[in-house]
């Protein structure tokens, strides 16, 4: 049974259909690419599952919860996590600060044990350090950890987003184009990061990109949009043989893909 399954989901915008009867399954512990020319509907599902739009039509199953029923935080609660496109972070915070933020949805110790800092909170506070800490670690970031975020190199405030979003512990990770504005290097060494968080720690990984050598290489299974229908689904090498696919592309003047 697959982790979250799509089924017949249509978003309108006035007159304007972004995502039109799109249909497609994500595999447990698979890295699943979403991609499609700019304005095929890509974000626009990305928000439907954050919870930020309610399709006009169709279905949404995630772990067997029908995630249309649900509110954006209670969808945090049940195991999805996102970052997006544009870098996210309180800039004036540190690192850590930021990472700890990612944990406001495990829930605390109520009003009451925040106001006279009980030894179960002051434990329960060791604790969200200790994995906020772990998170930076397992990203190669722990010596971020006390810099303020602001002073911080592009792609390593991209990393401390993926930070925040793993301390929540998701079983789903939503990732909204995290390549955009990284060098080669950086690109690359993302795309491995991503490769462990599936590996090492048996997430499932949702990702909208633009670079096609990225996604290429570490996507199991990709899902083409145009249109916001979906025009294409399979691993790398069928995705790149297919002519509608091509064509989507070479008609935007993406011949790389
Ligand atoms: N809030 C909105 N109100 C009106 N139209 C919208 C809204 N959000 C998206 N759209 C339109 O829906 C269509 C799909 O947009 P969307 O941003 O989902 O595409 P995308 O595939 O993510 O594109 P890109 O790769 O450029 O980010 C576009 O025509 C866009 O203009």
């Amino acid at each position: 049974m697959p982790l979250m399954q799509l089924d017949g989901v249509t978003v309108q915008f006035g007159g304007l259909t972004a995502v039109n009867e799109l249909s497609f399954a994500v595999a447990e512990k698979t890295i699943h690419g979403l991609i499609g020319p700019n304005g095929a509907g890509k974000s626009t599902v990305f928000n439907c599952l954050s919870r930020f739009y309610q399709p006009a039509v169709g279905k949404i199953d995630f772990a067997g919860r029908d995630l249309l029923a649900l509110r954006s935080d209670q969808v945090m609660n049940l195991g999805i996590a996102r970052t997006f496109q544009n870098v996210e972070l309180f800039r004036g915070m540190t690192a850590l600060e930021n990472v700890l933020v990612g944990q406001h949805s495990l829930g605390g110790s109520g009003f009451f044990g925040d106001l006279f800092a009980t030894s179960k909170v002051k434990q329960a506070e060791s604790a969200r350090r200790q994995a906020a800490m772990e998170a930076l670690e397992f990203l190669g970031l722990a010596d971020t950890a006390n810099s303020l975020v602001g002073s911080l190199p592009y792609g390593k405030q991209k990393l401390i987003e993926f930070a925040r979003a793993l301390v929540s512990k998701p079983k789903l990770l939503l990732l909204d184009e995290p390549a955009a504005g990284l060098n080669p290097q950086e690109t690359s060494h993302l795309g491995d990061l991503i490769v462990e968080l599936k590996d090492k720690l048996g997430i499932t990984i949702l990702l909208v990109e633009h670079d096609m050598s990225l996604v290429m290489r570490i996507c199991d299974t990709i899902t083409v949009m145009e249109f916001g229908r979906k025009i294409a689904e399979g691993d790398a090498k069928t995705i790149q043989n297919n002519p509608a696919v091509i064509k989507a592309y070479l008609g935007e003047g993406e011949a790389s893909a």
